[in-house]
């Protein structure tokens, strides 16, 4: 880890496809973070028109004087993650001539970063992008690790490719104009480090939560770090999921179904992962792992976070069990999913007997 005044650098170690997460204040305006990856001169912002007109500007004023730099403006939302979206991106491309040695800059969110990744490992069989996350949970998260890609509408992020940035940019400064309801799901993904990996950490969320909530900056600042030490340090170990990065779907295989079913958008990833990692704990508890008091923990944590506690009322088990079946992580026809311990320690299991999951499924609350 370096730094300078105010700046800090971490490393994603995967050989020569190594990159520098920069995580400071102010970081939007300074064209000294990028311009080592801006070599072939053609750059592609890609953002969307909630975040163009608080930052396209000021973005754009950072980026070397001598690059050859176009934009694309596309629709906000989860349900625009979709191919329609990456098509447009394409568009671009090819209408400003870009060539193979261009760079597609993704300036805003999850789905922002999820779909330029994407655009960029296809274009041309694969050019050069850059993440710059402007929301909480983007810049814990999404931005670091290389899953690119699109939600199908039978399940989330079917359609995609592992594409690793060259390198990420987070400007802790754009969270002061994030709605309340995103940081809130931002901090889902942080929590769920501490579940996963790091007991500490999660008592250091339970005693700073409101702070977070209220944009402490050392309070952000710390979460951020921490978090994408943890992301960097597991995606190192195993860059395409093989192993231990499926520990980071803590959640993940209730809240993709929750999200799927309700329409992408209704629910959002983050408040979805939350609830989904209730329902993990649960069924861990089920299975004698966790006892009821660390539940309790959990449930109390994500309330302080301002994450829904319950499942969607319109969502029977079978919905849920429909959905679950598609999920990536499952081998033959068995589910395979992210279950507790203890808290600070994960583990992908099939073992988790149907009719248990089935039971709390019938058993968790809805709203
Ligand atoms: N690739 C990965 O490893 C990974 C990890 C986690 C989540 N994801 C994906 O990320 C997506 C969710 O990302 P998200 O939570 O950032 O959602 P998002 O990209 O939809 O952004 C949330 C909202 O905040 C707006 N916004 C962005 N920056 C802002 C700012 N600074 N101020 C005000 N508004 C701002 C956006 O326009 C949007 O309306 C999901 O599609 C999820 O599947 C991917
Ligand atoms: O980086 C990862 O690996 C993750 O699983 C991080 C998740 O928070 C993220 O939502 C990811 O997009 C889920 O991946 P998927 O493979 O389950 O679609
Ligand atoms: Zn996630």
């Amino acid at each position: 880890m370096s730094a300078d005044a105010s700046t800090t650098t971490l490393s994603v170690d995967l050989g020569e496809r190594s990159y520098p997460i920069h995580i400071g204040v102010g970081l939007l305006g300074d064209s000294q973070w990028l311009s080592p990856y801006l070599a072939g001169r053609q750059v592609m912002v890609v953002t969307n028109e909630v975040v163009a007109p608080l930052y396209l500007e000021r973005f754009k004023q950072g980026l070397p004087k001598d690059c050859e730099v176009r934009e694309v403006v596309l629709p906000d939302g989860e349900h625009t993650k979709s191919l329609t979206s990456v098509s447009l991106i394409w568009d671009a491309l090819l209408q400003a001539g870009f060539n193979r040695r261009c760079t597609l800059i993704a300036l805003g969110g999850g789905v922002i970063g999820d779909m330029t990744g994407y655009a960029a490992a296809c274009y041309q069989r694969g050019v050069a992008f850059i993440q710059v996350p402007t929301t909480l949970l983007s810049q814990v998260d999404s931005s670091v690790g290389g899953k690119t890609g699109i939600n199908h509408p039978l399940g989330k992020n079917m359609i995609g490719a592992f594409w690793q940035p060259k390198a990420v940019l987070i400007d802790t400064n754009t969270l002061v104009t994030l709605p309340p309801r995103e940081l809130s799901a931002g901090l889902a993904e942080v929590i769920k480090y501490g579940l996963i990996r790091d007991a500490a950490f999660l008592a250091w969320l339970e005693a700073n939560v409101a702070a977070l909530r209220a944009l402490d900056s050392d309070a952000l600042r710390h979460a951020i770090l921490e978090s994408c030490a943890l992301k960097a340090a597991i995606v190192a170990e195993d860059e395409t999921e093989q192993g231990v990065r499926a520990l980071l779907n803590l959640g993940h295989t209730f809240g993709h179904a929750i999200e799927a079913h309700q329409g992408y958008g209704a629910w959002l990833h983050g408040e979805a992962v939350g609830t989904g990692m209730l329902m993990a704990a649960e069924l861990s508890r089920r299975l004698e792992w966790l006892s009821k008091t660390q539940v309790e923990r959990v449930a109390r944590l994500l309330d302080a976070a301002g994450l829904p506690l319950a499942a969607p009322a319109n969502m029977s088990t079978s919905d849920f069990l429909a959905r679950m079946r598609l999920d990536k992580k499952n081998i033959d026809s068995k589910l395979r999913l992210i279950l507790l311990r203890h808290l600070g320690d994960a583990c992908l299991t099939d073992q988790a007997p149907p009719e248990l999951l089935e039971r709390l499924l019938d058993d968790f609350p809805r709203d």
